[in-house]
């Protein structure tokens, strides 16, 4: 105690300084983003969770050095990884590996992609949307509206349905892709397999030598049998669509929307560099679907918790809505059934001032991912804290997190409001205002070099569904019990659930 550096930095509770055992009973009970906001309120932008780990919520001497300053996700000492919990297939992926430089790697094969601009200038994209919007999405909503519950409907599982489609037809074309929104059984059983798993991470995540030592030698399971049976039903899943998409490249011609623009160069990328490292009788195929596996998940559960919350607020603020509804009748062509198939421009869409309000507000107050995201600090040590006032040593891990850092009530005034005007009256606050609030504090997506990759087809999609949506229905809160974000890394609705009902509107 007495020689570690640590102890100088305000604990969040007694034993802290003393043992990992407090917080890891923290996260054990799953209040650990609970905990984290109340100890930084009490004790300011930098407290001490553990001997080895800390947790900050400033921009200088925080989010600024650990996540711009490219911090590992694993640790040089232990070789601890937090995120190797994501690996799939037997294989790492660009979320999952631990060390920044096999990371670079694989996120240069895959950053131009996910560019905002190749997203917004991408044919195939703007082909797939069209067609889940137009022969999916819209044709479903109206079937509910029309049907025996008059428009009442759980809003989550039909957003969820709509972001996979989209995701994994840009993924691996619009064929080889899922198609979740005509076919409730499927997604059912696909969600039931996903949320199955949920609240069984804590053993391989916090403690995963532990939790194989005691699975391989003494036959004791942390987690339940039917966990495995669901990370394998999906592994499949995705290899189908892998395996889909391997068979449409190898047509001679590809139609505009079957084109399987990540997988395709992905594949080729791999590829590439298994010729330049001479890497032969290899087979790349795990490797490749484990980096599908994970954009799948990462891109679907994200937009979709975000999107329930853009509808659960939209719903409860009348007044916005129909702000919203006006400015999506100014859209040439409006997305409607008479339009089809064409889509308004994704620039157009992307500037609408009220539906980025929309959007980002939600982002702001209901971030999909507000929970710690782990890094460690470099063997040598550094400073850190808003003036450098804490010496921190290596191998300590350090986090910080989006559901805080987006309460700081000097950048978003009456911050636990959703108040989408703040981001239209941008014009009249100061430019350093400005950037507090649109670059150094908003983090919803994180940031450096490991930020999310998907956030530009993340925005277009979530932009185009609300779009789709609300050109055509008003919508109200049926039953928003369980609402309540999760307190979790990835925090869905408490109940996982959001009950509304559409109400046509003269288009
Ligand atoms: C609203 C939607 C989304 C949100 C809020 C979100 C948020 C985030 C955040 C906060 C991270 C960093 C996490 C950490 O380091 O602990 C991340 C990483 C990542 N996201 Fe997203 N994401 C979204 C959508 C997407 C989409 C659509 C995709 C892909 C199709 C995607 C793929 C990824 C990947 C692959 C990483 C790891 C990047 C790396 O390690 O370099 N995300 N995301």
């Amino acid at each position: 105690y007495l020689s570690n550096p640590v102890r100088k930095i305000p604990a969040a509770h007694p034993l802290a300084p003393f043992t990992g055992l407090w917080i890891s009973s923290i996260r054990w009970r799953q209040i650990e983003n609970a905990t984290l906001k109340d100890a930084h309120d009490r004790l300011g932008p930098i407290v001490c969770l553990g001997p080895r780990e800390i947790s900050v919520n400033c921009v200088k001497g925080g989010i600024k050095d650990v996540y711009a300053g490219g911090f590992e996700k694993r640790d040089a000492r232990s070789g601890y990884n937090w995120y190797g919990f994501f690996t799939n297939f037997g294989n790492g992926n660009m979320f999952s590996t631990g060390l920044n430089k096999l990371h670079s790697a694989r996120k240069r094969m895959l950053s131009n992609i996910y560019s905002k601009s190749v997203v917004n200038a991408s044919p195939a994209l703007q082909a797939q949307v069209s067609t889940i919007l137009y022969q999916r999405l819209l044709p479903c909503l109206a079937s509910l509206a029309s049907g025996s519950e008059k428009g009442v409907f759980e809003a989550s599982s039909l957003l969820s349905a709509s972001t996979m489609d989209i995701v994994t037809s840009y993924m691996f074309g619009l064929k080889a892709g899922s198609n979740l929104i005509e076919h409730p059984s499927q997604l059912l059983w696909f969600l039931d397999l996903y949320k199955s798993r949920h609240g069984w991470n804590f053993w391989p995540q916090e403690y995963p030598r532990l939790t194989s030592f005691l699975k391989k030698w003494l036959g004791v399971r942390l987690s339940p049998k039917w966990v495995d049976g669901a990370n394998a039903e999906i592994e499949k899943w995705t290899k189908n669509m892998c395996d889909g998409a391997a068979g449409i490249m190898q047509q001679g011609s590809v139609k505009t929307e079957e084109t399987p623009s990540v997988y395709q160069q992905l594949s080729a990328a791999v590829a590439k560099d298994a010729k330049k490292n001479e890497v032969r009788g290899v087979d790349l195929k795990p490797l490749i679907a484990s980096e599908m596996l994970d954009h799948l998940a990462a891109g679907f559960d994200t937009s979709a918790i975000t999107l329930t919350y853009v509808v659960h607020e939209l719903s409860t603020h009348k007044d916005i809505q129909s702000r919203l509804q006006n400015e999506l009748q100014t859209l040439s062509p409006r997305v409607i059934p008479s339009s089809q198939p064409n889509l308004p421009d994704p620039k157009t869409v992307d500037a609408l001032p009220v539906l980025h309000a929309v959007i980002w507000e939600t982002l702001r107050l209901h971030s999909a991912i507000p929970g710690p995201q782990p890094r460690f600090s470099p063997p040598q040590g550094c400073q850190l804290g808003p003036n450098g006032e804490y010496f921190v040593p290596g191998g300590v891990r350090v986090s910080a997190s989006a559901g805080i850092l987006h309460q700081n009530e000097e950048v978003y005034e009456r911050a636990s409001e959703w108040r989408p005007e703040r981001w239209l009256d941008l014009d009249k606050v100061d430019e350093e205002k400005r950037k507090d609030m649109e670059s150094r504090w908003f983090w919803a997506f994180g940031s450096g070099g490991r930020m999310c990759v998907g956030s530009h087809l993340a925005v277009y999609q979530m932009k185009y569904i609300v779009a789709a949506l609300y050109s055509n229905y008003s919508t109200t809160v049926v039953d928003d019990t369980g609402i309540q974000q999760s307190d979790s890394y990835t925090a869905p609705p408490k109940g996982d659930k959001l009950l509304i009902q559409l109400e046509k509107l003269e288009v």
